[in-house]
């Protein structure tokens, strides 16, 4: 029988800005699958997508500002300090280099997220370095091959990784595991268009981090660039 081993998880993101959804599900998923730590990362520079609105100082900011009297999630400010462009598989050889071959770590996302692992950077070396675990988003649906269906390097990877919550604390790495959890319906698209639109996204974000956003003066339509 798999012995439980320390546990670290993930839940990385652009972050722009933090909203309850990320919070609720980084904290139901800690609360859940028994992580030790669940630390949220932000990410420097996506590789993927756009440039952030605001600077990543001013998203780590808003992340400190969620988190406080949190003891529950911690804060991995590891991807802003490297800096340049963010690579999941990067951050977990770090991290693997500095915890050993023995400590579980677990990447968690998002479905949406999951279901474009095939254009992360080396994706599939991301299982031999730790566990990815997908939670199911409003309006997304597990990837699921069609009958007769067509080779896809992504649904072979994830069948053949699939395991349990069990195998997260038995195995330090190699695991997908996908859980469904009622999600809150909140993006930070959502908010920085109300933002935009003079509205206010109250009770979408925590108060500490609207009053920095305001205080601030972000994601007013006039202002796309931050204090890089
Ligand atoms: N409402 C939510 N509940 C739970 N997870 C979420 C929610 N919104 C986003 N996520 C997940 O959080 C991670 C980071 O997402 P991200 O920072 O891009 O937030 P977002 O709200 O999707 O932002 P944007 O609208 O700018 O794309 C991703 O894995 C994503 O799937
Ligand atoms: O490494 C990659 O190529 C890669 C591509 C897309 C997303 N990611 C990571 O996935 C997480 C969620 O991304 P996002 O865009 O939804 O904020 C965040 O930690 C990103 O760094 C990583």
């Amino acid at each position: 029988m798999a012995t439980k081993r320390h546990s670290i998880a993930l839940f990385g993101g652009t972050f722009d800005p933090i909203h309850f959804g990320h919070l609720r599900m980084a904290l139901e998923l800690r609360q859940a699958l028994g992580f030790d730590e669940m630390r949220l990362l932000p990410s420097h520079q996506p590789g993927h997508r756009e440039s952030p609105g605001v600077s990543p100082r001013q998203r780590c900011q808003m992340l400190v500002l969620a988190l406080a009297g949190c003891d529950e999630l911690q804060l991995d400010e590891r991807e802003l300090r490297r800096g340049g462009a963010t690579y999941t598989v990067d951050t977990l050889e770090e991290l693997r280099t500095e915890l050993g071959p023995e400590v579980s770590i677990s990447f968690c996302m998002g479905l949406d997220s999951l279901l474009s692992l095939h254009r992360w950077h080396r994706w599939q070396s991301l299982l031999a370095l730790a566990h990815l675990v997908a939670v199911t988003r409003p309006g997304w649906s597990p990837p699921q091959r069609a009958k007769g269906g067509d080779h896809s390097p992504l649904l072979d990877v994830l069948e053949r990784h699939r395991g349990s919550t069990a195998d997260l604390h038995g195995e330090p790495c190699g695991r997908l595991v996908v859980r469904e959890q009622t999600l809150l319906p909140i993006s930070s698209t959502h908010i920085r268009q109300l933002l935009g639109n003079g509205q206010s996204p109250r009770y979408l974000l925590p108060a500490a981090v609207l009053q920095y956003i305001e205080d601030h003066q972000l994601y007013r339509k006039q202002n796309t660039a931050g204090d890089r």
